[in-house]
Parts: C-alpha cells; structure tokens; sequence
C-alpha cells in the first residue's frame, strides 16, 4: 500500500484531504482514473486476488509433508506435536485428494483422532471420527477409532454399534477378526457395568442466554451526540436492556491461530480448518458451515452402503453421519465464503477493510443491481469522514478502491468500479470507524496463579488488578451501535460468544439517555487521555458529563501532594489543568457535585462563585502554596522503579524480604509527593498486598488490599467492576487467612 500511496500526485493527496462528503465522488474518481494508468496497481491486484498468486489456498504437496511429520512425531510418542503437523496438514489438505474409500482429508481426521485418544482427549477425538466418517462413510477405521473412543467414554452401547459397523465395513478378514475379538471384550466389559454412561457432549456452538430484553427503548436525536438510545421507563440495575447478534464480524488476526473464527471461542484441541482455504479455524463443524456455507459431505451416495446393514444398525450408522448438520440454518451467509479459495486480500488487508469486504459481499448478493449507489443509505449507520484525518482519509480512498478491485475477482455478481462506488465504499469505511465495537473476553488470573475465571465485561480493568483483557473480534450491531458513549456509562457492554448484550450498570429513570463507554471511562484515565483517545479513534469530541463537569476522579487522578504536609489539596500539572479549566469556565455547582464533600477537600476553587484562584500548575488548589512537581516526579519515578520490581518479582513468584521492605520505603515516597487518592498509590497498596499474600503474611496483605480499595471508591463509582475485583481479592484472602467473610468491612 505503501507504494500506491507513495505515487500519488501531492495535488491530488491535497485533494483528498481537504475533501467532504459532497466531494468525495470526484476525489474518488480522481483516484481511480490515476490508479488505471499505474501498472504498480494492477500488479498490486493481481497478486491481492489472483489465488495463483495466494498462499493460502490448498496444496496436497504440502499437506502430505505434515502428515509425514505427524507420523514421525507419532512414532517418537511426541503426540503434541503430532497433533499440530496433523491439524497443519488438514489446514492444507483439499477435501478431494483421493477417492471415497481413502481420502486425505479423512485419514487425517483419523490420524489426529489416534492422537487424541492417546492424549485421553476423548470427546475431541469421537468428534474428528465422526468428521472422518461425513466424508468417508464407511471408512472401518474410522469406525473403530470411534468405537474404541466411545468405551473409553463407557458409552458402550454406541461403542458396540461402532464396532459392528467396522466390522462390516471392513474389507480385510484379518481385520474383521480383530474388531470381532475387541466386540467381545466390550461385551463382557458392558455386562459388568449396570448402566451405560452417556457421552457427555462438550457444547462447542454459540452460547446462549435465555433471557430476552424486556425494556422498551426509544431512539431520539440530541442536539450534540446525534441519534441516541433513551429508556422509556423506569429501568432498574443489572436489567438486560438489549442484546444481538452481529450485522458483520471479522476476528482479529492476533487470535487467528487460538479462537474460533466465526463464534470467537477458544479452540478445542480437534480445531476444524476451512475446506476451501488454509486461513480460518474452527471450534465444531457447525461454526464451519455458518462461516463458510459449505458442504462437508462429498461422497453423500455412500449412505448406500448403511442400507446393506441390519436396520437398526444402519439407521444408526446414518445418525452418526449426519449429527450437527445445520444446513437450514446457513442459507445466504457468506461471511467467509467470498474470502475463501485462497487469495491473499483478506489475510493482507487491515481488519476493518476485510470487515467492510463482508458487509459488501451480503449487500452484492442479495443486489439485482450492478451499481453500489445507495449501500450506505441501507447501513443507517453514522460517520465521521469530515472529521477524519487527511491521513485517514488517503488511506480510506486507497483501500476502498483496492478492496472493489478485489471484490470483483471475488464475488460472482458483477458490479462496475467508478467514482460513485468507490466513494460509497469510503463512506462505508467511515461508517465502521465510528460504529465497529472490539469483542473482548476478560481472563482473569490470582495471586496465587488460579483462574478467577472469565469475565464477559468489556471494560472496567484496571491496573491493580490481573485482569487481563484479549481482543478477540470486531463487530457492527445495528442497534447497538445507537448507543452513545459516556466516560460515567449506566449502562455495561459484554460479549458471550459473538452475541452483545448491554445491562444497566445503574438505576435508570424514564427519559434517560443509556449510554455506554467506548473505551475510557472516569477514574481509568485523566480527562485530557480520554478525550485524546475518543478523538483519535471515533473522531468526536466526547460531551459526555465526566468530560464536561468537574468530578473529583480527573482532578486527584495523576495529582500531586502539596508541600503543606497536613494540607489535603490537589497540585496539577499544566497537562490536567489545562483540561480541568476548561470545564471550569462551564462549571455551574449542580446537586451532584455539590453533595460531593470530596471535591472541596482538595480544591476550594469552586467555592469562590466558581472563580479559579489557584489556576495554575504547581500551585495547590486548595491552600495556594508552589510546589517543585520537577523533584516531586524525580521522586516518583525512583520509587516506581521499586514498585515495578517487586511486580517483576510477584510474576515470578520470586519474593525476597528486601524486595518488600524496598516497596514499603517507595509507597512512603509515593505518599509524600502524591496527592493520597493519586491512582499509583491505589496501584503500590495493591502490589504490596499481592507480595504479602504470597509471602503468607495475610493481615498485611489485607490492610493494603483496604489502603487500595479506599482510594479507588475516590476514583471510580462505588458499584464500579474495578473495585468488585479488588474486594473480592481482598475477601479471598481474608477467608484464606481464616477468618469470617462477613466481618470484612
Ligand atoms: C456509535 S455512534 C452512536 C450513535 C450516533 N449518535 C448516531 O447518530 O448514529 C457514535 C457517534 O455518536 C456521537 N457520539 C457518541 N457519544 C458521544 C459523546 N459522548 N459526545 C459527543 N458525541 C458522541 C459521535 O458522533 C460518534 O461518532
């Protein structure tokens, strides 16, 4: 891309950065006319959408290169390894190398389904059998593998079906012999047991959550956020006001190799690769088929072969083939059909481009049309071109004209590439910007290395805690992309496999915007990052109440100590009061932030009629004394240097007493020359606590677990997921230590 964008006259780069929407159709045109006569571009193109060009696609050759080293692996009992060269080579493997009686593609089930069992991976390995015997029905060993996987589960009813299947499905008399003598012994095995134990299938689709948003909601325009969602009654905490399934989604290359690319899963040990390309992973066959909507059964006439068997025997032998099939459920989804066949785009372009591809591909699909001219009129979705960066919109044109060119090697509908449906595309990329939400999963692991398990919140980590947040997705919801941002959300988005649902985090009265957080939010970062942060990625200025109205979270945040040891005021530096004066000159003394008693415990500003006195940086604003914050930060980051030792040392489970007493002579430091609800205080307690806990010494890891949490119910809102996280760590070591969960206060 960076050639193209290199060759691109400057008057015309001036151009497009200077564009409007209303100019976009000639900028675009401009473009394109450039683009035409620059061979560089074709070339570009060809090796974007030409699969001969691709690296993706299948290749026997290399496939049967990975089974040879799976079976080595094999043979050396190296079976991890032996189940990455397998997975490998079925990534590779095309679905029609060899015939029905041995395709490749089903020994290499088979063979990972060997190893599986040898891995006691006995789900994983009946669910490879069962993909082995779709395409090969009457594949013996596959049958066999089956039935032995099956006992070892103690289904032996199945198992003894299996088995006889093989047994007649086998060619072999030797080996019929053998099934015969293992039939026997699963015989005996199952008389002895008095009830079959049923197979326990691992549930590996989408999760679901029965519950249904009751709340009615209402879409308004407001005069400085646009649309926006309101409730239209009285809402109470923790209700469920909306949930859906996404409009596209696309899966972030980072979790390529470790979740399932459509429901966003982890994926299980017997991974499910795409049959037509060697990019996406699956968790099951179903998630396969919704991305691809394609047929995994090949050589369906083998179903013959169950009609020759006792009937009841055939009749089961056709369930097991024919298990998880959920072909009504994926008509018209292309979401990664038009990608497949092993072309280059989508691995190469950017995540949000190859999204736009796939709105694209659905719109093309379901159009008569051979123009895109009114694609973004169908999205409803807002933008942001006019506010976007000359940069960002450079590259917005380049990449939409670059993703039609490769749509139309891609898609079987054709559709003509000029000016009006280049700028629709840029449209649509502006439209993504603003409206795409990142999918998270939240892991989240102790002090003492155990999972707390996995919390579906997306937002509210924060760095005292070991919450570790994965990016797993992006997505467009329709409706849920009404929503409008707040840095004080009342309302919670999480994510249970690809599905959103959003929950009131407060009470909320009729009439009242809900309003969820994009990203920052009061008490995680000063008011200056957030609205840098909201600017550089949604291209709107946030006017929001925490970014508007003075909160006592953004003035102590990043604050120093003043010099007045017994004084209790704020010292900022030109940074944050920059950003603090500019609500100031807006600042009206409203209930909330007058009942807020701690506002006047570190700034007497407000008290003055709203006059600023103490406006400026280094100066307290409570009692007005300078401070140097030059040696006040020269003592902070020497006593973080400490701190971030001793979190070296937590991770590494390597704790000396000199490490702590070292932290303990640094938290002092932190005190002295940081205002007491300055968040690296908050952080240093809760190092220290962690350090304490793993050092056996659980009172003290208790009281600086309580020293945290106090300054975190300055910061964040009381009922914040920040500090649920710390007083649940603080109670788990409370009642490790012994004592009774309820006389924690
Ligand atoms: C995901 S959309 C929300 C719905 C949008 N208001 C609409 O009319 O479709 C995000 C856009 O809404 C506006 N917006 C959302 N939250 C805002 C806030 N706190 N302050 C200002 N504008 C906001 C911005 O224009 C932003 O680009």
């Amino acid at each position: 891309m960076e050639t193209l964008k290199a060759a691109i006259p400057e008057s015309l780069k001036r151009a497009i950065a200077d564009s409007n929407v209303d100019d976009l159709q000639s900028t675009c045109s401009s473009l394109h006319r450039f683009f035409l006569h620059f061979d560089p571009f074709h070339q570009i193109i060809t090796q974007l959408a030409d699969p001969k060009y691709g690296l993706c696609g299948k290749s026997e050759e290399d496939a049967l290169k990975s089974k040879q080293l799976g079976n080595e692996c094999f043979s050396n009992a190296d079976y991890a390894k032996a189940l990455d060269c397998y997975t490998q080579a079925l990534r590779k493997a095309p679905l029609d190398t060899g015939d029905r009686k041995s395709n490749l593609v089903a020994t290499l089930y088979i063979n990972r389904a060997t190893v599986l069992h040898k891995m006691s991976l006995l789900v994983e390995c009946l669910r490879d059998c069962t993909r082995a015997l779709k395409i090969c029905p009457s594949y013996a060993k596959a049958w066999y593998r089956r039935g032995k996987a099956n006992a070892s589960l103690g289904n032996y009813r199945n198992a003894i079906c299996d088995l006889n299947v093989a047994k007649i499905v086998e060619p072999s008399l030797g080996g019929k012999r053998q099934i015969e003598v293992e039939l026997k012994i699963l015989l005996d095995q199952c008389k002895s047991t008095s009830a079959a134990v049923q197979i326990q299938h691992k549930d590996n689709s989408c999760n679901t959550v029965g519950e249904m948003p009751q709340m009615k909601l209402q879409c308004v325009s407001m005069p400085d956020k646009g649309r926006g969602m309101v409730s239209s009654c009285v809402i109470s905490p923790g209700s469920l006001v909306h949930s859906e399934e996404p409009y596209a989604m696309i899966i972030l290359k980072q979790c390529r190799e470790t979740h399932c690319h459509y429901c966003l899963n982890d994926l299980p040990a017997d991974r499910v690769p795409c049959i037509s390309c060697s990019i996406p992973l699956y968790c099951s066959h179903q998630c396969q088929i919704r991305a691809g909507g394609q047929m995994f059964r090949i050589y369906p006439e083998n179903n013959d072969t169950f009609k020759k068997m006792p009937s009841d025997l055939g009749e089961y032998a056709s369930e097991v083939i024919q298990s998880d099939d959920s072909e009504q459920e994926i008509e018209d989804i292309t979401e990664h059909k038009h990608e497949c066949g092993g072309v280059h785009w989508p691995v190469v372009l950017p995540s949000e481009i190859v999204l736009t591809g796939r709105i694209l591909a659905g719109f093309l699909l379901n159009s008569t049309s051979e123009n895109i001219v009114n694609f973004v009129e169908r999205l409803e979705l807002s933008h942001c071109y006019k506010h976007m960066s000359s940069e960002s919109k450079l590259d917005s044109h380049i990449y939409a004209t670059v993703l039609l060119y490769c749509l139309q090697h891609s898609c079987e509908t054709m559709f003509s590439i000029d000016g009006v449906s280049i700028s629709q595309v840029v449209i649509i990329i502006s439209q993504i910007k603003v409206n795409c939400m990142t999918i998270v999963r939240l892991k989240s692991i102790d002090a003492h290395g155990g999972h707390f398990g996995e919390f579906p919140f997306q937002y509210g980590a924060h760095s005292t805690s070991n919450v570790e947040q994965v990016r797993v997705g992006k997505a467009i919801y329709k409706a849920g992309s009404l929503f409008n941002h707040s840095c004080q959300p009342n309302v919670h988005a999480y994510f249970l496999s690809r599905t959103l649902y959003l929950r009131t985090t407060h009470g909320v009265a009729a009439g009242c915007q809900l309003e969820l957080s994009y990203g920052p939010q009061v008490g995680l970062w000063d008011c200056k990052d957030r609205l840098n942060f909201l600017k550089d990625e949604y291209a709107f200025h946030c006017q929001c109440i925490g970014c508007s109205e003075v909160n006592v979270s953004d003035v102590v945040l990043n604050a120093f100590h003043c010099v007045n040891p017994n004084c209790s005021g704020a010292v900022l530096e030109s940074r944050v009061l920059d950003c603090e004066q500019q609500k100031i000159k807006h600042f009206t003394i409203t209930d909330r932030v007058d009942k807020n008693d701690d506002i006047s415990v570190c700034l007497n500003v407000f008290k003055q009629n709203g006059a600023y006195i103490h406006g400026q940086p280094g100066y307290c604003l409570k009692c007005g004394s300078y401070c140097d914050l030059e040696s006040s930060q020269a003592a902070v980051s020497e006593a973080l240097i400490c701190i971030k030792r001793l979190q070296d040392a937590i991770l590494l489970k390597e704790i000396s007493s000199i490490t702590i007493s070292d932290a303990l002579i640094s938290l002092q430091s932190l005190r002295l020359n940081l205002h007491a609800y300055n968040k690296l205080i908050a952080e240093a307690e809760d190092s220290i606590a962690q350090a304490f806990c793993l050092v056996g010494e659980l009172q003290l890891s208790v009281d600086h677990c309580k020293a945290s949490i106090q300054i975190l119910e300055k910061l964040y809102d009381t009922d914040d997921i920040v500090i649920a996280y710390e007083l649940t760590w603080c109670s788990l070591i409370f009642n490790i230590s012994g004592k009774k969960l309820r006389n924690f206060q």
